[in-house]
């Protein structure tokens, strides 16, 4: 397999340093609001390129973090007056229900910075006892100038960095392009004791830390959205390879970034829509496609039209999927490996050998789709039924099975709530209690109360 690595510019062969075994770290979110449409291109992106490895035969580690942590909670929970740990639980649980309803699987560990604060200090003090951080006023800063390749991974010189930056009021750094590591508190905001006083961590530090603890000091890929390339990730890398000594992660890969009228799609600008709200609106496997209909590295622009699209051409794909699915009764699907299946599975791979092209693979799961619709043979139209649902769908987490995820059952109840009431109004208790008793025996409770009638499984 082939993957862009930014590091070098280039597509490159995909060797992992333990043979079988592909071990990944993902920025996660900074949890200070709701996750929205673009936070979710990493998160989906990401998860399915370990699938398609897992499929590949790979063993996966993968690791997403949570930022919990950050001066942006800080003011939201001071905003709220609460602590900023509340702030980051109610949207950590809120990340929870959005990925499920999105099908993307948990990695294997996600870790939340604060549980790794005295890490974060050990690493920081060793950096500082190997000369490429100092103390000033209780921060702690890398200086830049003690890591010879800063810059390799963004493309950036030293010294254009240098004459770019300006030190804000508040820091005290001898150069402008130094960053801080260890943050002296402010009043009001939250802080743990450290060698330098109380304090809190920096942002970079945290994934250079959480990363090398799980995945260890070297790893194969470091992956998250190209807006973290500068400063982030070059920081990362700078901090991970002065303190231990040797290549950090061996690839890195960057998703291109989802845009609204032009502009990134971003908490902080306000100028998103939540996954609630997607999800509500397209469904789970409209949004997967319109996301998988662009190459990960492209920017993809957010549209109601394409999302439309998207929805109107999943509809039908599981249409199709459901009529055949139906027609096959009590037969169960089974079709034998025939040559055919495995030139399919050998384009499917191809394409996605290709530094990850979904939107190739995607139009091959669609081509199945017409088999099924329109082949004239039946055993044809059985083999590209195994494919979608069996081979190409679980790694796209598209098709999967019938969706009934994005069907949306309280809009149901609340038709059959509408429609016991006008009985009741008629008095028509017969009916509007033979609703009640139907619903009953499909496990779902109707509750009549002063605010309207509730139900519940
Ligand atoms: N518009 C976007 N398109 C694609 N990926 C994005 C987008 N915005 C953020 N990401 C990615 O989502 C992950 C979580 O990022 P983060 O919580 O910093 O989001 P954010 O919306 O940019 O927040 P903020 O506005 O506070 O910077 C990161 O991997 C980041 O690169
Ligand atoms: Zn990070």
């Amino acid at each position: 397999m082939k993957i862009t690595n930014t590091l070098t510019g280039k597509k490159e062969e995909l060797i992992p340093l333990n043979p079988g075994e592909v071990r990944i770290y993902v920025c996660g979110p900074t949890v200070y609001n709701f996750v929205h449409l673009g936070n979710s291109r990493p998160a989906i992106t990401f998860d399915t390129f370990r699938r398609y490895l897992e499929y590949s035969g790979y063993k996966v580690i993968l690791t997403q973090n949570f930022t919990d942590i950050d001066d942006k909670i800080i003011i939201k929970a001071n905003e709220e007056n609460v602590d900023s740990l509340e702030i980051a639980e109610r949207y950590i649980v809120q990340y929870w229900k959005d990925s499920m309803a999105l099908g993307i699987r948990p990695a294997n560990f996600h870790p939340r910075t604060t549980h790794y604060v005295d890490e974060i200090i050990e690493f920081i003090e060793d950096l500082i006892e190997k000369g490429h951080a100092y103390v000033s006023e209780g921060d702690v800063y890398f200086d830049v100038s003690s890591f010879d390749s800063y810059g390799k991974l963004s493309g950036r010189k030293l010294e254009d960095l240098i004459a770019g930056a300006r030190i804000q009021p508040g820091e005290r750094k001898k150069s402008p392009e130094d960053f801080a590591l260890w943050k002296a508190a402010k009043e009001n905001e939250p802080y743990w004791e450290s060698p330098w006083g109380k304090g809190r961590p920096g942002w970079h530090i945290e994934c250079s830390v959480m990363s090398t603890c799980i995945l260890g000091e070297s790893f194969d890929i470091h992956a998250g959205g190209s807006d973290l390339i500068f400063p982030h990730h070059e920081n990362e890398r700078a901090q991970s390879e002065a303190r231990y000594g040797k290549p950090f992660a061996k690839y890195w890969m960057h998703n291109g970034m989802m845009r609204f009228a032009g502009s990134k799609m971003s908490k902080s600008l306000g100028n998103f829509i939540t996954i609630k709200e997607a999800v509500k609106k397209y469904g789970k496997d409209a949004i997967r496609y319109f996301i998988f209909s662009k190459h990960y590295r492209s920017p993809i622009d957010y549209s109601e039209d394409l999302l439309q699209e998207a929805k109107t051409a999943v509809t039908r794909g599981n249409q199709i999927l459901n009529d055949f699915e139906q027609s096959l009764g009590d037969k169960q699907p089974f079709a034998r490996k025939s040559s055919w299946i495995s030139e399919k599975i050998a384009e499917f791979k191809a394409y996605l050998d290709d530094d990850f092209n979904t939107p190739k693979a995607l139009a091959l799961i669609f081509e199945m789709i017409n088999e099924v619709a329109n082949a004239s043979d039946e055993l044809r139209k059985l083999e590209a039924f195994h494919l979608v649902r069996n081979e190409f769908g679980p790694v796209l987490g598209i098709f999967e099975l019938p969706e009934s995820n994005h069907f949306d059952i309280d809009g149901l109840v609340k038709i059959l709530i509408d429609l016991r009431s006008q009985f009741r109004k008629e008095k028509n208790y017969e009916k509007s209690d033979e609703i009640r008793g139907r619903l009953m025996e499909l496990g779902i409770k109707l509750m009549d109360t002063p605010d309207g009638t509730k139900w519940s499984f």
